[in-house]
């Protein structure tokens, strides 16, 4: 049976580079492969996934209105799809998630969803709420503090580098704007 599966992590953890080597190893091996990511995560990248260590690839952008139940089988009529990969899965809707269950469940095709956990105040996205719900395998992939921990947490910062406490959940950056913690030094650095 397909499943559904979530890898989450904090940023910088390797998880769209992560994806992308789950696709060059089905597609080498002569299997299809379907790739998505945010419209809202735009950060100007050449490719619309691209990891940090140098990796991209092109991949469908996902928006509130984008039916994943429909837009994958149209796919999965033409050429048969062995697996679909979703970058920037906390952007996803709790309806989308249900989507992407329904393409395992009844598509038969493996959904792989990458994806933050919680946000800069520790908060669950929707999309990776409703995944820790309901994924069939939960994976955590992981990246280091500073202190050498395993970073779970996601710091947003100014210009200036220092914390921010307060804001809308949703702020696309990169390394220039959150940085990745133990709950330690997160709960440390929001209390200063
Ligand atoms: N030149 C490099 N060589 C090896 N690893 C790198 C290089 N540049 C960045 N990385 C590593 O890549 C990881 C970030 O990968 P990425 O897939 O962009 O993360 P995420 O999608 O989780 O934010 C970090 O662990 C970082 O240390
Ligand atoms: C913590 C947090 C992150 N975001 C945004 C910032 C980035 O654009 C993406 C995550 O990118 P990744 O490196 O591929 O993991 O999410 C946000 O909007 N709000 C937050 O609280
Ligand atoms: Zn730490």
């Amino acid at each position: 049976m397909a499943k559904l599966y979530f890898y989450y992590a904090s940023m910088n953890a390797g998880k769209s580079t992560t994806l992308l080597q789950a696709d060059f190893n089905y597609r080498e091996r002569g299997m299809h492969t379907m790739l998505w990511t945010a419209q809202l995560d735009d950060r100007g990248a050449d490719k619309a996934i691209e990891s940090r260590i140098g990796l991209g690839a092109e991949a469908h952008r996902y928006g509130k209105a984008t039916d994943l139940w429909a837009d994958v089988m149209a796919s999965h009529r033409v050429e048969p799809l062995d697996c679909v990969l979703i970058d920037e899965a906390q952007f996803l809707s709790k309806e989308q998630v249900w989507q992407c269950a329904r393409l395992a469940d009844e598509g038969g095709i493996p959904v792989l969803c990458y994806g933050l956990r919680t946000d800069f105040q520790g908060e669950l996205f929707p999309g990776s709420a409703a995944l820790l719900g309901i994924a069939d395998a939960l994976v955590e992939l992981k990246a280091v503090c500073h202190c050498g921990r395993k970073a779970t947490m996601n710091l947003r910062v100014d210009e200036s580098g220092a914390a921010v406490k307060q804001g809308a959940q949703t702020e696309i950056g990169g390394n220039d704007r959150y940085v990745a913690l133990c709950r330690k030094h997160f709960s440390e650095a929001l209390a200063g």
